[in-house]
């Protein structure tokens, strides 16, 4: 079996299970954002009335945080109430951040587990050596009233990626390259496990990236063995009160794909798809108005360092927004210690508080009709971040940070070590 296989299975209480069969699995947390109060509604028109366990549920309000509408003001408030009446442990209020971010942050995420919530990035959670999954409010409500929920057991596709990126290439460019290749559908359904020496030397970061964006090719999850970088983050924050599963050395993988990325030049996805991707030299010179790093695929603390130390000293362009937003208030924090908020803020930086903000269009930088956004986030169909007259190219957040200083899309390498060439 494969990793993934046997995770499914010890979690469906039987010794073995296979691509395609359908199993009933106990999920070990869930997660519910504040997009989803439907959930609430929906488990008690089910006959809910307590929790499978107050324990292994949280509640994230980080897509409308802070409420930026009565609407969603009275989201947060039906869903604060459901916290204290079920006695929910976790809770994560608007001061915490993106729910992919400080759910690993909290210790809730670790090898071996099955993770389910109510968005689709929960794939992210590969990076960590666990099985995550998103699923609707229905599905939720059934698994905050029963602990469990059915699931097909995914075909699991290897993404082999070798090599040493060069300067100026970053984890983010791997991916949109992988799915510039592979496409939009090559995943569906599938679980995705990456591997290959480019990912083996991964730290905990670029492994998130690379499993948020899995969905991006229709995945149900995502797959990493876990590094001596992840077991040390999990071991901190989590414990050792885990088992990685590990797959059997005959498992024969039904897909499989291998990249080599030694000479990868830094890529963009250009409007309006995930999978239109091409080097940056083939798009340079288009003007951009916005440049939004953030969200919990590019807002992490090593997302903030690489603009910040690209942007040390200068000032962005005056036709040019660059709107910052880190996926935690620990990311925050610590960007801020390290001094990277000030040296943004003089170049002209415009910083939110921790949460997915213009990510999904809802607010703290949308753009207007006509604007062009290259953002560090994982989604560019029209509308995303606002008018759908608004065009948005998905880059590294070096790609953004340098396209913020000349107002065009430009490759971060001619600034590469803080000298413009
Ligand atoms: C929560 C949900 C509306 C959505 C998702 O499931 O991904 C959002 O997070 C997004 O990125 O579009
Ligand atoms: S940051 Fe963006 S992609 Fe991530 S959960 Fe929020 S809206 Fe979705």
């Amino acid at each position: 079996m494969h990793a993934i296989e046997k995770i499914m299975a010890r979690a469906a209480g039987v010794p073995r299970v296979g691509a395609g069969e359908i199993v009933t699995v106990k999920v070990d947390f869930a997660e519910v954002n504040d997009l989803y109060l439907q959930t609430i509604y929906s488990f008690r028109e089910m006959g809910g009335t307590s929790v499978w366990d107050p324990e292994k549920i949280c509640f994230v309000f980080d897509h409308y945080a802070p409420a930026p509408t009565i609407r969603s003001a009275q989201i947060h408030k039906e869903m604060r109430g459901f916290v204290k009446e079920q006695g929910l442990t976790h809770h994560f209020d608007i001061n915490t951040g993106v729910c992919h971010q400080v759910m690993p942050e909290a210790g809730i995420v670790r090898p071996g587990m099955i993770l389910v919530a109510t968005d689709s990035h929960t794939t992210t959670h590969g990076a960590f050596g666990a099985f995550g999954t998103g699923v609707g409010a229905t599905d939720m409500a059934t698994i905050l009233i029963s602990g469990e929920m059915w699931m097909r057991v995914p075909e699991v596709m290897k993404i082999e990626i070798n090599g040493t990126l060069p300067q100026g290439t970053l984890a983010k460019d791997v991916i949109l390259h992988v799915m510039g290749q592979l496409g939009a559908s090559a995943a569906v359904y599938k679980a995705i496990e990456f591997c290959g020496t480019y990912v083996e030397g991964l730290g905990v970061s670029d492994r998130m990236v690379l499993c948020n964006m899995a969905v991006e090719m229709g995945a149900k999850t995502a797959f990493m063995v876990p590094n001596e970088a992840v077991l040390s983050y999990v071991n901190q924050r989590y414990g050792t009160d885990f088992e990685v599963p590990v797959t059997d050395d005959d498992f024969e993988y039904p897909l499989s794909h291998v990249f080599d990325v030694s000479d990868l030049p830094p890529q963009v996805a250009v409007p309006h798809r995930v999978d239109h991707v091409m080097p940056i030299d083939q798009v340079e010179e288009v003007p951009v108005h916005q440049a939004f790093i953030g969200s919990c695929t590019g807002g992490r603390l090593e997302d903030i360092a690489v603009a910040a130390d690209l942007l040390r000293g200068k000032q962005i362009h005056p036709d040019c927004r660059l709107v910052l937003i880190p996926a935690s208030s620990e990311v925050f924090l610590e960007a801020n210690q390290k001094g990277y908020i000030e040296d943004l803020m003089k170049a002209g930086a415009t910083i939110s508080t921790p949460g997915c903000g213009p990510c999904l269009g809802a607010h703290e930088g949308v753009i207007a009709e006509g604007e062009v956004c290259i953002s560090a986030t994982n989604r560019n169909f029209p509308g995303r971040m606002g008018s759908t007259g608004g065009a948005i190219y998905l880059g590294s957040p070096a790609v953004a940070a340098v396209s913020a200083l000349t107002g065009k899309l430009t490759d971060p390498r001619k600034y590469w070590g803080g000298e413009s060439v």
